[in-house]
């Protein structure tokens, strides 16, 4: 049987479990998750092998409304995804409506869609069936619909498997080694903004981004040195917490992560900067490696 090579996008609504979904498909933790929508900003190269093939997800972040410059980019960067790949998976939770679907369908995607269902252990089995019943009407647009409950563990190989028939004839692209094109510094960044996301509540997540300076790496420690930039100073504030105590629970729990990637002790030194306005900025996003067309 010959190798079959190609470029998965993976696509829906924030919040729908596409991060948690690459995280499992993967085994390692690669695609940050948080609760709160809208955390996936920038596209980043997942690779799978499946047997002899080779998967190489894109990750790409939720479509949604375009409101801020940087919602702009995130959009322009999901669309680029579905305009790229050989298949897309497209995610809604089974709970919900069909209408981020049929928002996804006017879009008019190319290339062939594996529609999955999201979070069914919040489901009773007959509600599943209900759920699966709302696209009945859809069923000649996609090439298969598959219910998936990341937690409480569907068929991974199955899922794959699915993949895999849709992908072309084609030698590997990535050396099966590698599991992600992301330098470390990328995942060490997403490990902060995960943690930012995880401390502090309401609008200020939205409003900060971070910035992976220098890493320092020897054979049994990696210093990991970073930048929080915020709107206001009023933010800068809530990040830091009373006598730091915020930031140093935004640092614990970036370090954990980042000791259990690089299986190294880590030492995270975070500093918070106020830049007004750098959502809107073109050239502050710029100098954050988002690149803004237009
Ligand atoms: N109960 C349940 N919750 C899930 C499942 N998959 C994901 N979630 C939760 O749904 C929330 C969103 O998951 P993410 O994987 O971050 O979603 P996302 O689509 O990547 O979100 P953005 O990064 O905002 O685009 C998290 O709280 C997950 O724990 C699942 O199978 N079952």
């Amino acid at each position: 049987m010959s190798t079959k090579t190609g470029f998965v996008a993976v696509v829906g609504k924030p919040n729908a479990g596409k991060s948690s979904l690459l995280n499992w498909l993967m085994g390692e933790k690669l695609a940050m998750v948080s609760q709160k929508a809208n955390a996936t900003r920038k596209r980043s190269l997942l690779i799978s092998m499946h047997q002899d093939n080779q998967i190489i997800f894109i990750d790409t972040p939720g479509l949604h409304e375009k409101e801020k410059l940087l919602n702009q980019f995130m959009l322009e960067e999901a669309l680029k995804a579905i305009g790229d790949c050989d298949v897309i998976l497209f995610l809604v939770p089974a709970t919900g409506s069909t209408k981020s679907y049929e928002a996804f369908l006017k879009l008019n995607p190319k290339a062939p869609h594996l529609l999955l269902l999201t979070k069914t252990d919040l489901m009773s089995q007959d509600e599943i069936l209900q759920a699966i019943e709302k696209y009945h009407d859809f069923q000649d647009r996609f090439i298969s619909l598959i219910p998936i409950s990341i937690k409480k563990g569907s068929d991974r190989a199955y899922l794959l498997g699915e993949i895999v028939k849709h992908l072309p004839e084609h030698p590997y692209l990535y050396d099966p080694e590698i599991l992600t094109t992301d330098p470390m510094r990328e995942l060490y960044r997403e490990f902060i903004r995960e943690a930012i996301f995880e401390n502090i509540s309401d609008e200020i997540p939205y409003c900060s981004d971070v910035l992976v300076e220098k890493v320092e790496e020897s054979h049994n420690l990696e210093k990991v040195y970073a930048t929080i930039i915020v709107e206001k100073q009023s933010q800068k504030g809530i990040i830091i917490g009373k006598g730091g105590a915020a930031l140093q629970r935004i640092g614990k729990n970036a370090r954990v992560l980042m000791e259990e990637l690089c299986q190294k002790r880590v030492f995270l030194k975070l500093f918070v900067v106020v830049k007004p306005g750098w959502s809107q900025n073109k050239r502050a996003l710029k100098e954050l490696g988002y690149e803004i067309r237009g």
